[in-house]
């Protein structure tokens, strides 16, 4: 039995207390300032109010104020944050790190640099320890197909585990591992990393044809409204063949970004691209903000509709795309994803380059 600390009280990181409870561990959920209520609910009765599940009995819960008691003798920190949480984990939390305790994250994102270099986090978290503790950390993170929910469910789940160091995840692994969560080690972090934050890029780039589609319903009122915002609601207008050629597309250019970014573009047509790209287009959150682009609704109005949902998406393409841009990229070499920056930064409306597709 060890000490699991969860540091970020969201859905992912909620959601690893499965594989780490059915493992025998004391798990130490503690949440973010803006996860207070999460917290409350947790601590009251072991209910997760944003994940709708009940997290395991061993799960104690503890407030963001908390934290260095919650990190005592712990032999894993998990990192729960979104990408947009992760100044705040570099600001509060590193600086409680213990030295040879691994850290494992499940966010997904890049951050680029002004040469269009493309970071992920963590080597962005390494880079961001205080002096005194650099290279005493093992940074390490989760990239593959998995929705929160179904890890709770005990669903067959497959993902990698990338870090520097094999004989640290090797121990990770063995502190998770369980017979539905399947794990695969990687040093690859950048392959990895990449393709995993760019699949939610793309992942809005496929659900555009849904929302296109959709335009032929009719007008959107409520009933479009309800059909393009509910998880897990049937397409109105099921339509297959443009999806799987933006998958296609997709895979193409996240095996070309990530290359370029210096990690192994093959890993694009695996768990981390294909497999995740596949997942989150049909259970992510993602897809939603796609459908309503392509249905025509505008991106200031599509943020509206969808405030509150966590949406990547955004993030990383622009980010990738001024990468890309810094670095003189031909644009008609990542056509789908130069499309999607233009529709969300430059309120540019919905016309998929066609005839730009394909190699
Ligand atoms: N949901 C899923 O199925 C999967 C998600 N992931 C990845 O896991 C990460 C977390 O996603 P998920 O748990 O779904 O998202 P949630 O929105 O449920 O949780 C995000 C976490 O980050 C915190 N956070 C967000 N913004 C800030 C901020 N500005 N300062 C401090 N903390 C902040 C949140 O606090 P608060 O909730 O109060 O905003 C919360 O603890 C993402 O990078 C996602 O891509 C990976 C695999 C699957
Ligand atoms: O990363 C995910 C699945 O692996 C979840 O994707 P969303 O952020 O679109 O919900």
């Amino acid at each position: 039995m060890s000490i699991i600390t969860i540091v970020g009280a969201g859905m992912m990181g909620s959601a690893m207390s499965g594989p780490a409870a059915d493992n025998g561990h004391e798990i130490r959920l503690v949440g973010t300032p803006l996860d207070r209520e999460i917290i409350d609910s947790v601590r009251e009765t072991g209910f997760h109010p944003t994940l709708h599940q009940q997290l395991p009995a061993a799960v104690a819960a503890f407030q963001a104020e908390e934290l260095d008691k919650a990190l005592e003798g712990a032999e894993l920190v998990i990192g729960g944050v979104s990408s947009f949480g992760v100044d705040w984990f570099a600001e509060h939390v590193l600086p409680l790190l213990r030295p040879g305790v691994p850290v494992l994250s499940v966010t997904k994102g890049l951050q680029d640099g002004p040469d269009g270099t493309l970071t992920p986090f963590p080597h962005l978290l390494a880079e961001r320890l205080p002096e005194e503790k650099r290279g005493m950390i093992p940074f390490n993170a989760i990239g593959g197909p998995c929705i929160c929910f179904e890890l709770l469910e005990r669903r067959h789940t497959m993902v990698y585990f990338c870090g520097a160091d094999l004989a640290v995840l090797e121990k990770i692994r063995a502190l998770l591992s369980t017979d539905y969560y399947h794990i695969q080690l990687t040093t690859d972090v950048m392959g990895v990393e990449g393709c995993v934050a760019l699949k939610n890029a793309y992942a809005m780039g496929v659900s555009l044809a849904v929302g296109i589609a959709d335009r032929e319903v009719g007008e959107f009122d409520a009933a479009a409204a309800e059909a393009l915002c509910t998880p897990g609601a049937p397409d109105r207008n099921p339509v297959y063949n443009p999806q799987a050629a933006l998958f296609a597309q997709s895979c193409l250019e996240m095996r070309r970004i990530v290359s370029l970014a210096g990690g192994d573009g093959a890993l694009a047509g695996e768990l981390p691209g294909a497999g995740d790209l596949y997942v989150t287009i049909f259970g992510g959150r993602t897809r939603r903000l796609g459908m309503l682009l392509g249905r025509g609704i505008p991106f200031t109005e599509a943020q509206e509709i969808l405030k509150g949902v966590t949406l990547e998406a955004v993030v990383i393409i622009t980010r990738v795309a001024r990468a890309l841009r810094a670095r003189g990229e031909n644009p008609d070499y990542y056509p789908l994803l130069f499309h999607m920056d233009a529709i969300l930064n430059d309120g540019a409306e919905v016309d998929l380059p066609w005839s730009k597709f394909g190699r």
